[in-house]
């Protein structure tokens, strides 16, 4: 699988709860919001890239990518954000990452693609240890209809999705901390480098 075959997007749809309601993807860390520290980490690993994104669409598209909302109503969670990128994208694959996880493997797309390719899956996701992390997820487009489908029965769980179709896990043991996520603004802090 060649890197141009992939398009990779940015999940930043939720609604940051536990933020107090704050669109994540454009708090700062280290003086930049999580979404330029994520496009930084991804952009090199993929070919197109997309924002998914519900609210502020248009600060998010100074970053300078296509930003596609969920068709999905309601804040259905990162499935929604999945299925919306795999409607606007033109490559045979979609790789999604979180906006909240900004120390991203830097082989994370080339890893999943080779375990893809290797068992013959139409969906990749990374593990560490026995946890999965499934909003970091290569997916080949055709399973659009097969989400939206999944979607329109009311289902959201990521896992539930999985579980029915050919996914193969891909373990990232070696760097656990890659898969940090920022999910308070007491975690964003912590993890700010001290000036
Ligand atoms: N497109 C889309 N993405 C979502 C939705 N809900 C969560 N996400 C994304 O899924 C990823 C992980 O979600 P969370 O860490 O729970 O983020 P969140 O839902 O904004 O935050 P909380 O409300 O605190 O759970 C983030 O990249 C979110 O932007 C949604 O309804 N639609
Ligand atoms: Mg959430």
């Amino acid at each position: 699988m060649e890197r141009g075959e992939i398009t990779g997007v940015v999940l930043a749809g939720g609604l940051g709860r536990r933020m107090g309601g704050v669109d994540k993807g454009l708090q700062e860390l280290d003086g930049r919001p999580l979404v330029a520290h994520i496009i930084e980490r991804l952009q090199p690993q993929v070919g197109p890239l997309l924002i998914n994104a519900n609210r502020n669409a248009e600060v998010y598209a100074r970053f300078g990518c296509p930003v596609v909302a969920d068709a999905v109503p309601d804040f259905a969670g990162p499935l929604a954000g999945l299925h919306a990128a795999l409607a606007a994208a033109s490559t045979p694959w979609v790789v999604t990452v979180p906006c909240d996880s900004p120390f991203l493997p830097a082989d994370l797309v080339s890893r999943l693609a080779g375990a893809a390719e290797q068992a013959s899956a139409g969906v990749a996701v990374a593990r560490t240890g026995d946890q999965v992390h499934p909003v970091f997820c290569l997916c080949r487009r055709e399973l659009r209809d097969h989400l939206g489908d999944y979607l329109a029965r009311g289902e959201r769980k990521f896992t539930g999705w999985y579980a029915s179709l050919a996914t193969v896990e891909v373990a990232f043991d070696d760097q656990p901390a890659a898969f940090e996520n920022i999910n308070t603004v007491a975690e964003l802090a912590s993890f700010s480098r001290p000036a």
